[in-house]
């Protein structure tokens, strides 16, 4: 039996509640800056959507995804769909019931509900995020080729960008999950500007490949009343259904952004005029 493990809990939020926020709120509730620890799975259970999104640095040792009491579940998987992504440059070898995957760098693992026991090795660093699940799918690896690459943005406006699509209605199949990794172009610092809401999904960014002496000013909030977080390399924020995710940083990095949901159809969202925005 894997041991239960804390699991840091952040309830959802109301539009309405935003504007009442500090930034020590707004951080408590949207942040999550303690993910990745050496030799440690660490989880954050969002309300928005019941995602679980988690950090494991194996760093020498083998380390079996823990099952958090609040999950009242013998595994972790039993009623959860996983996606893994390897943002670190090492390979990681990830067991699921025995069976294993090799991941390099910004390749994805799709691990299907009811698989009982996930193991994580490697000199690496895995980014997983968890959405609650109603049917099994197969585990499936994902290579960079696969995930559909679309080229987005524009140098002029500091918004070139490359989005990899790994999860998705027209990728590796799931329940509610759907997760790429956005890379930005040397000399662009906007992601997902023109910005959107998408109102059948929450989403999460786990920003990396950020110097540890650069930020992200991260935009959230309804598009008429934004708020900010500036935010550090391989820290995670919370974007519910009503809110605009964009950011721009004080150099290039990349990020993984994932979804659950009403739909895993990655165009369902609502575009914002740049004009329109408070
Ligand atoms: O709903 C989709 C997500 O917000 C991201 O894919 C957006 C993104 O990566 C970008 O525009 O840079
Ligand atoms: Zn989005």
């Amino acid at each position: 039996m894997p041991e239960t493990s804390e699991i840091d809990v952040r309830h959802a939020i109301a539009p309405d509640q935003l504007p009442l926020f500090d930034t020590t709120d707004l951080r408590e509730r949207f942040v999550v800056d303690d993910l990745f620890a050496d030799g440690e799975v660490r989880l954050c259970y969002s309300m928005a959507d019941r995602l679980v999104i988690g950090g494991a640095v194996p760093a020498g040792k083998t380390l079996e995804l823990p099952v958090p009491d609040e999950l009242r579940a013998e595994n972790f998987l039993d009623r959860r769909e996983l996606g893994v992504v390897n943002i670190g440059s090492g390979t990681a070898t990830i067991s699921c019931d025995g069976e294993e995957y090799q991941l390099e760098n910004q390749e994805v693992l799709y691990v299907g509900r009811g698989t009982k026991q996930v193991t994580f090795a490697g000199d690496t660093r895995l980014y997983l995020v968890s959405a609650a699940a109603h049917a099994e799918h197969p585990t499936t690896r994902v290579t960079k080729d696969e995930a559909a690459p679309i080229s987005l943005g524009d140098i002029k406006n500091s918004n070139e960008r490359t989005i990899y699509k790994y999860i998705h209605a027209d990728g590796a199949q799931s329940c509610q999950l759907v997760m790429g990794v956005t890379v930005l172009a040397e000399g662009s610092m906007w992601n997902t500007m023109p910005a959107h809401v998408h109102a059948r999904r929450s989403e999460i960014y786990l920003y990396f490949n950020l110097p540890e002496d650069q930020r992200v000013v991260h935009l959230m909030g309804e598009p008429s009343e934004t708020r900010h977080v500036i935010v550090a390399n391989e820290n995670a924020v919370i974007s519910p259904p009503w809110s605009i995710h964009a950011g721009m940083g004080t150099s290039a990095y990349t990020f993984v952004w994932a979804m659950a949901g009403e739909n895993t159809d990655y165009a369902d969202c609502e575009w914002q005029q740049i004009t329109e925005l408070r």
